[in-house]
């Protein structure tokens, strides 16, 4: 058992994410591992998707820019993709879902427009995201968390900082 948790965070692009991630680092004292943000730095693609009109990740070169900060523990990942990962980093899944007509006015306020608004409607329609991360992982360590408003965010930090500290408490049970 890792003395700190590795969380993930997934679903489609708009769920809140990155949102999410970043403030489940600030209250719970986790690293944020922005793989978006690592990417770009990194230069981490090999071509371009143009359904979804996005960079595609090279995920071999992002697996190993990662792995040494995944092993240490006390982790928060957030990507709209999660079959690539080894299933042995994470302690647990949470999906992020939102309604269509939310996800739709987020997605054009970012910009998104044409194939890609409908594309990622779709994957939000069609759980896709779900049901990757229930095929890749312990289906019992995978939980969908309703993203659509601001109380919603609150929800799901108070779900994560309560998970997270009893964590902690069961490792030092087994420590002492
Ligand atoms: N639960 C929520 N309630 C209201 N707005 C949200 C919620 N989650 C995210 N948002 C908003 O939706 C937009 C997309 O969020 P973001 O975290 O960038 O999504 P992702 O990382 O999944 O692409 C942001 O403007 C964010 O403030």
């Amino acid at each position: 058992m890792r003395t700190l948790p590795n969380i993930l965070i997934t679903g489609t692009p708009g769920t809140g994410k990155s949102t999410l991630a970043q403030q489940v680092s600030e209250g719970s004292g986790l690293d944020w591992v922005d793989v978006s943000q690592i990417a770009k730095d990194n230069k981490l693609f090999e071509g371009f998707d143009s359904d979804y009109g996005c960079h595609v990740l090279n995920e071999e070169r992002l697996l190993d820019e990662i792995e040494d900060q995944m092993e240490e523990g006390g982790k928060v990942v957030d990507y709209h993709g999660c079959d690539f990962f080894p299933q042995r980093w994470f302690d647990i899944v949470f999906v992020l879902r939102t309604d269509n007509t939310r996800l739709y006015d987020r997605l054009v306020s970012r910009g998104y427009s044409g194939k890609k608004l409908e594309e990622n409607i779709q994957c939000e329609i069609f759980q896709t995201i779900l049901d990757e991360a229930r095929d890749s992982y312990e289906p019992s360590i995978v939980f969908e968390l309703p993203s659509n408003t601001s109380d919603d965010m609150e929800n799901n930090l108070e779900k994560i900082a309560q998970w997270v500290e009893q964590y902690k408490n069961n490792v030092n049970a087994i420590e002492m």
